[in-house]
C-alpha cells in the first residue's frame, strides 16, 4: 500500500514528482526525522543507508503503515560496501549525512574524525557525478570556525559589530586553530569535501546542495550514556546536560560556558531540507546556513534555561548546585578547542526558499525534554538503583 498524500506542488507552483532517495546516514539524529517527514507528508521512496537503524525502526518495522513500499532499510557501511553505487544509481537524489560528529571524537580520534568526513564521502561524491545525480550533502556550520571577533582586543567595540561576527556563506573566511588543536579535524575535512563538491559542480557540472546545519537539536539526538549508549561516552550538549539532569548531576560547564551557540528545533531545520529536495532550480548550487539566529545562548544560559524547564516538565525541583565548571582538558581531552560564537546568516535561504526558523528556544526545549523525560526517566531510576540492590 503506497501514502495517499495530496499532490504536492514546488515553491513555482509545478507539480512534484515521486523521487527515489538514497539517503546515507538515515539511521541518525537528523536522518530519522527526515525519513519521518518524508513518509508523513510525502509520496517519495527513501533507500535508508546507514549501519544502524534503531532511530527509525518505528518507520520499519509495521506491515500496516501507509508507507510500507517506500522505505527500504539497506544495513551498509560506506567505507567497503560495493552495493553503495547501484543504490546511488537507481535513485534520483543522494542525501549524505554519514559522519562521525560528535566533538569528544575530534581530538581523541581524528584519524577516524577525517576519514568518515572526508575519504568516505569521496566515493558518494564520484558517483553522484559520474551517474549525473543530484547530492544533498551535510556539511556543518564549524566550516566558519572562530569568528574574526574572537581575534580582536576583548575590549574592542568591534566586537559588537555583526560584520565581525555573522556567518555568511559566501563571504566569511574559515578560521581554525593550529594542527595541533586536533579539534579541528572535523571542520577541516568537512570544508574539503565541501571544495571538492564544489569543484565537481564547477568541472563537471554536478548538482549539488551543501546543508551547514548550526545545532539542530531535538528528540532521538545522540544517547543517553549508560542506557542506550556507552557509559563513559561523551555526546553533544544537549544529551550531556539531558544525561545530568535525568541523573540530577551538576550540568558540567566547559571552559565556564562562555561560548554562544544558537540552537534550531530540528522540526524547523527538517522543514528547510524538504525544500531543499523538492526545489532544485532554486536549491542546485547553494551552500545552506541552517539555523535560527534568534536563540543564542551561552552555554551556561543553556544550561539554566534547561535547568528550569526539565524543573517544569519533571515536576522535581532542580538541584542545590545546578551547574559545575571543568576545563576542556579534562571533559575532552588534550587538542580541543572551540568555536566562540556561532550566528547563521540567512540572506541566501530567504532568498532561494523563503524559509525561516519558528521555534523559540523555550519551547524546543520544552518539548525535548519532555521526551527526554518520558523516554529515559524509568531506565536511569532502575539503572540507578540496581548497584544499591547488588
Ligand atoms: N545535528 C547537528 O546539529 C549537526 C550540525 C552540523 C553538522 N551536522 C552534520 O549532519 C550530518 C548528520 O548529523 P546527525 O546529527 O544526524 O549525526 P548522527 O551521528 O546522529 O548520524 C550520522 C549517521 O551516519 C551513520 N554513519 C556514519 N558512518 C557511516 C558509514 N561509514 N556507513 C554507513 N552509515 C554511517 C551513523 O551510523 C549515524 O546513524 C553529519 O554529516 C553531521 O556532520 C549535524
Ligand atoms: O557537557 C557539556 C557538553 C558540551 N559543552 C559545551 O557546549 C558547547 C556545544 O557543544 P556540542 O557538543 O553541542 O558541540 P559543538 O556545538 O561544539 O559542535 C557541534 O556543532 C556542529 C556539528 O558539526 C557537530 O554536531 C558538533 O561539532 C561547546 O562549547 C562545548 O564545550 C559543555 O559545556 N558541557
Amino acid at each position: 500500500m503506497t501514502s495517499s498524500s495530496p499532490v504536492r506542488v514546488d515553491l513555482d507552483g509545478n507539480t512534484i514528482k515521486p523521487l527515489t532517495i538514497c539517503m546515507i546516514g538515515a539511521g541518525g539524529f537528523i536522518g530519522s526525522h527526515l525519513c519521518e517527514k518524508l513518509m508523513n507528508e510525502t509520496n517519495h521512496t527513501v533507500l535508508a543507508v546507514d549501519v544502524y537503524n534503531d532511530k527509525i525502526k518505528h518507520l520499519l518495522e509495521p506491515e500496516s503503515v501507509p508507507w510500507t513500499g517506500r522505505i527500504q532499510f539497506h544495513r551498509l557501511n560506506i567505507k567497503n560496501d560495493s552495493r553503495l553505487e547501484g543504490l546511488i544509481k537507481c535513485s534520483d537524489l543522494t542525501i549524505n549525512l554519514a559522519a562521525i560528529c560528535t566533538p569528544a571524537d575530534y581530538n581523541t580520534r581524528p584519524l577516524d574524525t577525517i576519514y568518515s568526513n572526508f575519504i568516505d564521502a569521496l566515493p558518494v561524491v564520484k558517483y553522484c557525478s559520474e551517474n549525473n545525480k543530484r547530492l544533498i550533502h551535510f556539511s556543518t556550520c564549524e566550516v566558519y570556525g572562530k569568528t574574526i571577533g574572537s581575534y580582536l582586543p576583548k575590549d574592542s567595540p568591534l566586537r559588537q559589530d555583526p560584520a565581525y561576527y555573522i556567518l555568511k556563506e559566501d563571504t566569511s573566511p574559515c578560521i581554525f586553530g593550529s594542527v595541533e588543536k586536533q579539534r579541528w579535524s572535523y571542520a577541516c575535512a568537512k570544508q574539503l569535501i565541501e571544495r571538492l563538491i564544489y569543484a565537481e559542480g564547477a568541472e563537471n557540472g554536478l548538482e549539488f546542495t551543501i546543508v551547514r546545519p548550526f545545532n539542530w537539536i531535538g528528540p532521538r539526538m545522540d544517547f543517553i550514556p549508560g542506557i542506550d549508549g556507552p557509559s563513559e561516552g561523551v555526546p553533544r550538549v544537549l544529551a550531556c546536560f539531558s544525561n545530568n539532569l535525568l541523573r540530577r548531576e551538576p550540568l558540567k560547564l566547559v571552559d565556564g560556558g562562555e561560548s554562544q551557540r544558537t540552537f534550531i528545533y530540528i522540526k524547523d531545520a527538517i522543514e528547510a531540507v524538504l525544500l531543499m529536495i523538492e526545489n532544485p532550480a532554486r536549491a542546485s548550487g547553494h551552500i545552506f546556513n541552517v539555523g535560527n539566529p534568534n536563540n543564542e545562548v551561552t552555554v551556561r544560559q543553556l544550561a539554566e534555561m534547561m535547568t528550569q524547564v526539565y524543573s517544569k516538565v519533571s515536576g522535581e525541583d532542580s538541584i542545590e548546585t545546578p551547574t559545575v565548571d571543568v576545563s576542556s582538558k579534562e571533559f575532552y581531552g588534550e587538542g580541543y578547542d572551540d568555536s566562540d560564537k556561532r550566528i547563521p546568516d540567512m540572506t541566501i535561504i530567504n532568498k532561494q526558499l523563503g524559509w525561516n526558523p519558528k521555534t523559540s528556544l523555550w519551547d524546543l526545549l520544552e518539548s525535548t525534554l519532555t521526551y527526554q523525560h518520558r523516554t529515559y526517566a524509568e531506565a536511569i531510576k532502575q539503572a540507578i538503583a540496581k548497584p544499591a540492590a547488588n
